[in-house]
């Protein structure tokens, strides 16, 4: 009986719900806050445990960000970077069912080693993994790659596209009953169904095939963060699942609008385009709680870090700037390279039109979650909000950011999911064990095989 229920709910449009792991916790100042355990961020049992949480909670994946440059502003804040496929391999050994994504840069990666990482993580898994394809905007890491400097946002994101474009092929280069390793026959593999891609293109030249079996998924789960024009029609060709940041649920509802629009435009099936809001909760038993703690975090702001992250995002220098002055719409207009995501600059300025807010006001509001939706309240208010997003076509699911870890994952675990569950939004137990079965998303057929079989 149980099965069949969780079968008919599953026939409903299922809430997807990720786990992102961001070392310290989501708010600046998480690391600080009375119970984070900083002394245990370079230790794997403490994000294997986290991923367990998540798990348990039947959560569909848990998430890692990345970027291949140390940031400027380390001296405040716990924001060195994890090399998400070497810690997500060891969590992969530590779980069964929760997804795995990892986020790579195709602008300092080569494909043919990124296809070869990503169906590493997707065979040692079973099939959980997913890639979030990023062209990465953080100007530091091309003098880490001899880059003399980033190449212009247009310029990456044309990259990224002939990269997705590569990968796949290779991914598919193998047909999925291409290995046979049958002792008696003494066949190992049958090499008319492996195929070198032989790619030549604007950016790349890749001869394939790839020197891995086809992977479980057949590819990993495409997932994709940019939510300028390009990345937006970018996401729309690609992308599986989209995180994106968005405070307001109007800003959701039309960026969500938007998206499957040009993905039916595409010919694509929009459901299989998965749309994912940051959201990062401060749960409490009662409002004032949630309100106190809150505070408590933002008591532990140190400005200095909060500006350099400012001036990261949009490029602007605010350290002059009285932390009770209004911060003027003005101060953005020769806004420079920071520009290079587009999106998050914009969601600033937004913020600046929409609450003209003092420096402190603005500092506060980007710390908890570096501009994704903060919500403070109860756990019944966190469900109302996830649900209304959900069921108004703002988003598909979130990408959870909790402050600090490991309370503030467990609370919305413990406190929020249980009424998302009893509301019928979301799993009671895993039907599937790959990302994509948690994600609803078809296999792809290798485009070798069915080349092979259009012409047979
Ligand atoms: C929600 C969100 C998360 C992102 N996470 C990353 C990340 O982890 N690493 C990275 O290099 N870029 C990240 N980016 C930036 C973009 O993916 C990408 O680098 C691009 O250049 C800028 O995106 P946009 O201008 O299309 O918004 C993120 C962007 C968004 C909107």
């Amino acid at each position: 009986m149980a099965l069949a229920s969780t079968q008919a709910a599953q026939a409903r449009r299922q809430l997807v719900l990720n786990l992102f792991i961001y070392p310290g916790g989501h708010h600046e100042a998480g690391w600080r806050y009375p119970g984070a355990r900083p002394e245990r961020l370079l230790d794997i049992t403490f994000y294997q445990d986290l991923a367990r949480s998540a798990e348990a909670a039947k959560l569909d994946a848990v998430f890692f960000a990345d970027g291949p440059a140390q940031v400027d502003n380390i001296r405040y804040a716990s924001r060195f970077r994890l090399e998400p496929l070497t810690w997500l391999s060891a969590i992969a050994a530590a779980t069964t069912h929760i997804g795995l994504i990892g986020t790579a840069s195709t602008t300092y990666y080569e494909p043919y080693n990124l296809a070869r990482l990503y169906a590493s993580l997707d065979h040692l898994s079973g099939g959980r993994a997913g890639w979030n394809i990023v062209t990465t905007a953080v100007p530091q890491a091309s003098a880490n790659f001899g880059l003399a400097e980033t190449p212009s946002h247009a310029e990456r994101y044309a990259r990224a596209a002939e990269f997705v474009d590569v990968v796949t092929k290779l991914w598919d280069s193998w047909e999925d009953d291409a290995l046979v390793a049958d002792p008696v026959s003494g066949l190992f593999a049958d090499d008319s169904k492996i195929h070198p891609i032989e790619h030549v293109g604007r950016h790349y030249r890749v001869k394939g095939a790839l020197n891995t079996p086809r992977i479980p998924q057949g590819r990993p789960v495409y997932v994709q963060a940019g939510s300028s024009d390009d990345g937006r029609s970018f996401a729309a060709r690609y992308a599986e699942a989209i995180f994106t940041a968005h405070q307001t649920v109007e800003s959701a509802k039309a960026f969500y609008a938007d998206i499957k629009k040009q993905a039916a435009g595409l010919g694509r099936n929009p459901d299989h385009v998965k749309i994912l809001p940051g959201i990062s909760p401060y749960i409490g038993s009662t409002e004032a709680e949630a309100r106190q703690l809150h505070e408590a975090f933002s008591d532990l702001i140190q400005p200095e870090y909060s500006i350099s992250q400012l001036k990261q995002i949009t490029g602007v220098d605010f350290s002059g700037h009285p932390l009770n002055g209004v911060v003027e719409l003005d101060a953005f207009k020769d806004a420079g390279p920071a520009k290079l995501v587009a999106s998050r600059f914009q969601l600033v300025v937004d913020i600046v039109r929409r609450e003209k807010p003092t420096l402190r006001q603005l500092i506060d509001r980007l710390a908890g979650a570096r501009g994704h939706y903060v919500v403070v309240g109860t756990p019944e208010k966190i469900a109302d909000e996830i649900q209304h997003w959900f069921e108004s076509g703002a988003a598909d699911g979130f990408n959870v950011m909790p402050p600090w870890y490991a309370a503030g994952f467990d609370l919305f675990a413990s406190q929020v999911v249980p009424i998302l569950r009893k509301r019928g939004l979301f799993r009671e137990d895993y039907t599937g064990r790959t990302l994509r079965e948690h994600y609803g998303l078809p296999r792809p057929q290798s485009q070798f095989a069915e080349a092979a079989r259009a012409t047979a």
